[in-house]
């Protein structure tokens, strides 16, 4: 297969670390192009340099190699590697978009430092890639073995989330989810359930009224369409085993309802994944971890698991 691209992420962070054990754990079982400064990689990587992305060496940690300037320093961001950061996302999309790659996996970025460094005007990946691709709405999935979470609203305040809620949104958030998992995770008649916002679904009116104002409508007009859709569902009692069994993804109203679940049922193995783009991107549900960076305590698991999501997303997209 073609090389999966791997933007860098924030180099003081343990992006680096994580994609060299990620390749070290996958072999050549799954060809990787890492772009980035090779300065920022752990000493003693077995890499090989190419300004070539479809001369891919087997055997090697191939890297397309970009000069950031400084050394990176372990725990603290420098504003001089911002814009490096944000150029190897925007490359490793123009790889894929062209077919040279077969699809990105992105290390975890600190937004803030983007901000502070290059006036990255974006809150994260999702809403960059989405402006990269041209694309009206993306949809952000995080998903594990065990679970499928999709947040309707993602990187706003608590206090915005009834204001951004509108049926347009819960409409396409559903319809790209569902497009998804049928076209990228081969699920032929996907069950959607989706959270309600406020505590027991509204219980009736009595805690909270956007239930009945607008989401029990718009759920009800999504499955007169003949899709297999349930809720608003209590989101303190969905999640729990024999709930998630009923459904292949789970719609929720905002960041934390979607994340506190699949971060906790499984923080090591969980991917984030960007649906309705016209590429694959995957990338660890984990960021920066500034704490842990350059000690060698890095867990790659849930970035080989980004890897290979992003594997089989390719397979079943593209054949
Ligand atoms: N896709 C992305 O680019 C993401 C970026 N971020 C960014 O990362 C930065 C830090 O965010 P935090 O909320 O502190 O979350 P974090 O995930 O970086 O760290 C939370 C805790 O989990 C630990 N941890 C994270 N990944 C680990 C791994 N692979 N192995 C072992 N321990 C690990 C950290 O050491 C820390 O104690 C923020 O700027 C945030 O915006 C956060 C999530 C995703
Ligand atoms: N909390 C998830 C997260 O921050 C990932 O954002 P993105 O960079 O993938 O948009």
């Amino acid at each position: 297969m073609k090389p999966i691209a791997v933007s860098c992420g924030e180099p003081a962070g343990i992006g680096p670390e994580i994609a060299v054990a990620a390749w070290a754990a996958l072999g050549n079982a799954l060809p990787l192009l890492w772009i980035g400064d090779p300065g920022h990689l752990p000493a003693g990587t077995d890499i090989a340099i190419t300004q070539d992305p479809s001369n891919w060496i087997a055997g090697k940690f191939n890297v397309l190699a970009r000069d950031f300037g400084p050394p990176a320093i372990a725990g603290t961001p420098n504003p001089a590697h911002a814009q490096g950061v944000i150029d190897a996302i925007a490359t490793a999309v123009s790889l894929t978009s062209q077919g040279t790659t077969a699809a990105l996996c992105t290390a975890p970025i600190h937004k803030a430092a983007l901000a502070d460094g290059a006036g990255f005007a974006f809150p994260g990946h999702t809403e960059y890639l989405a402006h990269l691709a041209g694309a009206e709405q993306v949809v952000m999935m995080l998903a594990c073995p065990a679970l499928r979470v999709v947040p309707a609203t993602i990187h706003i305040p608590l206090s915005a989330v009834p204001q951004a809620l509108t049926p347009a949104l819960l409409r396409q958030t559903v319809d790209i989810t569902h497009k998804a998992l049928i076209k990228d995770f081969g699920i032929v008649a996907p069950r959607i359930a989706v959270a309600g916002l406020n505590p027991h679904a509204g219980e009736d009116g009595k805690i909270g009224t956007e239930e009945q104002a607008w989401i029990n409508d718009t759920i009800a007009a999504l499955r007169q369409t003949g899709m297999d859709i349930n809720g608003p569902m209590s989101a303190d009692t969905m999640f729990h085993a024999a709930a998630r069994a009923t459904y292949d993804a789970a719609i929720c109203m905002y960041h934390d309802q979607a994340l506190i679940p699949i971060k906790t049922i499984d923080f090591a193995g969980g991917v984030n994944v960007t649906l309705g783009l016209p590429f694959i991107r995957t990338s660890p549900d984990h960021g920066t971890a500034f704490d842990i960076a350059g000690q060698g305590k890095a867990d790659p698991t849930s970035m080989i698991a980004a890897l290979r999501m992003a594997a089989e997303m390719a397979q079943v997209r593209h054949g």
